[in-house]
């Protein structure tokens, strides 16, 4: 793998074709093997060369995503270098431990869970009127405060699970715990990317085969809450990023509605893929004109 050592971008076979390439035929097949290596390779990069740590916490909620992240992880460290946190509310779907389970168990990982029911609930007697997206906002920052504290408690680091197709539809809460991680392998990949990789890494069937869901608000589910699947959602998206405009969009076979659904989505969500905004008075700002975008 040293063609992979310290490189941030995946090599371009990895990666699928792009409007200049000409028309892409399957724009979201990705080579599942050297995605794999590559994946694996910025982990170790990131955590261990770059910021000195040689263990991880996955924050594991039974869903795909962070069994994959999980998965990944097992890989670049060592599965007893991964502490898988299952951070159940009250009002979580029990499904969600037992298929963190299943990912537990098969990985062979050390586990913990923390319920952060208490938590969440001290502070909604704060506020009685909070609404459930609110509250369900609450718990994935909870669950952020936790993985932090955890990663201080055992010399780690918490990786965040977040998928691109969520980030450009901002469909997450900002700085929660998926958000605010100081690594994230699959940001760069797409959700129906990340169902292949979960298929090339063998996580278990049943958690691969469930509806995503944020499991925030009891019976949530991120197709019904975005208003498309997954399925449709990507190449729409894959096709929008790459530059081609909606009547080309239209002949794949997806209605008007659904393209300006998917457009609106991103384009109503850019702050949410940046950083906190400081106001600039100095010639000395950070970001502006201080530039170390990597500690060494
Ligand atoms: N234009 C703007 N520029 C800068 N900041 C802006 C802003 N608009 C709102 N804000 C701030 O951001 C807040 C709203 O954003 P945010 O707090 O993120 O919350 P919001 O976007 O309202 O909700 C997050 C959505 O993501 C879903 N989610 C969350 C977590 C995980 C998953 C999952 O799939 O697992 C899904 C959740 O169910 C909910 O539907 C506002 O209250 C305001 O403080
Ligand atoms: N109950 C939980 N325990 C621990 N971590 C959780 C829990 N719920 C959510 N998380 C964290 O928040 C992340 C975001 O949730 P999200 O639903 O987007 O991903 P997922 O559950 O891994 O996959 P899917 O989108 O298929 O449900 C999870 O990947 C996980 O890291
Ligand atoms: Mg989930």
């Amino acid at each position: 793998m040293s063609e992979l050592k310290g490189a941030r971008t995946a090599p371009r076979a990895a990666l699928p074709m792009t409007r200049a390439e000409g028309r892409p035929r399957k724009p979201l097949a990705l080579n599942l093997e050297l995605t794999t290596d590559f994946l694996v390779s910025f982990l170790r990069d990131e955590v261990t060369r770059r910021k000195g740590f040689d263990r991880v916490v996955v924050p594991l909620s039974g869903g795909i995503d962070s069994a994959v992240t999980a998965y990944l992880a097992a890989r670049a460290f060592g599965p007893e270098n991964v502490h898988a946190l299952r951070l159940p509310y009250r009002a979580s779907d029990p499904d969600s431990l037992a298929h963190a389970q299943l990912v537990v168990d098969a990985l062979g990982l050390p586990a913990e869970t923390l319920d952060i029911t208490e938590m969440v609930d001290a502070y909604a007697r704060l506020v009685p009127d909070v609404t459930p997206h609110r509250l369900g906002n609450v718990m994935a920052r909870v669950r952020m405060i936790v993985a932090f504290d955890k990663a201080a408690e055992l010399g780690a680091v918490h990786l965040g699970t977040g998928n691109k197709t969520e980030r450009f539809f901002g469909y997450y809460t900002w700085h929660d715990v998926a958000d605010a991680a100081p690594v994230s392998p699959l940001g760069d990949l797409f959700k129906t990317q990340v169902r292949a990789l979960a298929e090339h890494l063998g996580v278990p069937e049943a958690v691969r085969r469930k509806p995503p869901s944020a499991d925030l608000v009891v019976g949530q589910s991120d197709e019904a809450d975005l208003g498309i699947s997954y399925e449709r959602a990507d190449t729409i998206l894959i096709h929008h990023l790459s530059g081609y405009g909606d009547a080309y969009i239209e002949s794949l076979g997806f209605s008007a509605a659904e393209i300006a659904l998917v457009r609106g989505l991103v384009a109503k969500t850019h702050w949410k893929r940046a950083l906190p905004i400081h106001a600039v008075v100095s010639s000395t700002a950070i970001g502006e004109f201080y530039l170390r975008p990597v500690d060494y």
